[in-house]
């Protein structure tokens, strides 16, 4: 449904060149929310702007429902833009006009009948649980329900395709959830593919499907959601995953880890398990097969997308033999990632 190929972007600012996307290739696929994660800088406003045509890549083609986008001239990406409906952290409303009539700008520039007008916007106020502030203007209204006519608005010329530019990233905890509700209800009902980029993994684990890492400009790692979480592949990746789950050793243990082992020492492992594996006794298993004690620090069930995954930290005590046993038996298991975090004596 979208595809990046190829895509570089370079800013010219005086004599300096600045790579904002370099080499990226990316696949959105039809009815998917796939989530663009990456620091500040690190080229995510640059991306989705490249995807509905507010900014021209330099190299490389930006395909949406078939159409390259690319290719197009001024009047032709006029026309593929209605297939592109775009949100934004700021909400990016018109103040003079009311709720009704900022959803039914775009239709108006389309030159649509007020009669078409009404028979598109009274479903959307439905949609976004709006019809009780039709006639207030944007000054009147909470963040949420300001991000909720945007949302609207962005789905009144029926497009294929939602963009979402750090949607929530200007709202309380309690109104980020019920956005992410809505554009999960909208992608469902509708069948609206979403890309959505943020700096937040709380996003990702709530709503998305599949994420796609980006640094300096490169796409890093992607992978549907719940084996993102179990099988992290880059050290930004671990990162963020461990900023989602909220994971912290104890501050004891924390203080005398140990990277590397003395010899001496016992270490501390976490496991992390997607699917079926999270419920079954994996734990006793292991301590009566190999002969190890594991003292449990930390563990939680996460439920993504259907998928149950499970988060374990311990430490492993038993013979040398026995806990490299341990490890190796943890590592053959599908689906279970093992990840030794340091020694403590
Ligand atoms: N119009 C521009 N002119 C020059 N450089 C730009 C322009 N837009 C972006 N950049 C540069 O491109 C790089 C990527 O910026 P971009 O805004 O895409 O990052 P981002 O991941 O969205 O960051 P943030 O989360 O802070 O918004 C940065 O180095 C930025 O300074």
């Amino acid at each position: 449904m979208i595809e990046l190929v190829n895509v570089s972007k370079t800013f010219s600012v005086g004599q300096q060149q600045i790579s904002a996307l370099d080499d990226v290739n990316l696949t959105v696929p039809a009815g998917c929310i796939m989530g663009v994660i990456g620091s500040s800088g690190a080229g995510k406003s640059t991306l989705i702007r490249c995807v509905n045509g507010l900014e021209c890549v330099t190299t490389g083609s930006v395909v949406v429902d078939g159409t390259d986008l690319t290719a197009l001239g001024e009047k032709g990406l006029r026309l593929a833009r209605r297939e592109i409906g775009m949100i934004f952290q700021h909400f990016n409303l018109l103040s003079s006009r009311t709720v009704y009539d900022n959803i039914a700008f775009p239709l108006e520039l389309q030159g649509a009948s007020a009669e078409e007008i009404n028979a598109a916007v009274e479903p959307l106020l439905t949609l976004t649980g709006l019809s009780a502030k039709s006639s207030q203007y944007p000054s009147q209204l909470s963040g949420g329900q300001k991000q909720r006519v945007a949302i609207a608005r962005a789905l009144a010329a029926k497009p294929k395709v939602l963009l979402c530019d750090e949607a929530t990233s200007a709202l309380d905890p309690h109104t980020t959830q019920s956005i992410l509700a809505l554009l999960r209800d909208i992608n469902r009902e509708l069948g609206i593919t979403i890309l959505l980029i943020t700096h937040e993994m709380e996003v990702v684990k709530t709503v998305c499907d599949r994420v796609a890492i980006i640094s300096d400009g490169k796409i890093v790692e992607e992978n549907d959601v719940p084996s993102f979480f179990v099988h992290p592949k880059t050290d930004l990746a671990r990162d963020f995953v461990k900023s989602a789950l909220h994971e912290k050793l104890p501050k004891a243990i924390e203080a005398k880890l140990k990277r590397a082992s003395s010899g001496n020492d016992e270490p501390i492992i976490r496991i992390s398990f997607l699917g079926g594996n999270a419920s079954t006794p994996l734990i006793s298993q292991l301590s009566r097969d190999c002969e190890v004690d594991l003292s449990i620090m930390q563990s939680s069930l996460e439920l993504l997308n259907g998928q149950t995954m499970g988060f374990l930290t311990a430490q492993l005590s038993g013979s040398d033999e026995n806990v490299s046993k341990a490890i190796r038996q943890l590592k053959h298991e599908a689906n279970i990632t093992v990840e030794v975090l340091g020694y403590v004596v």
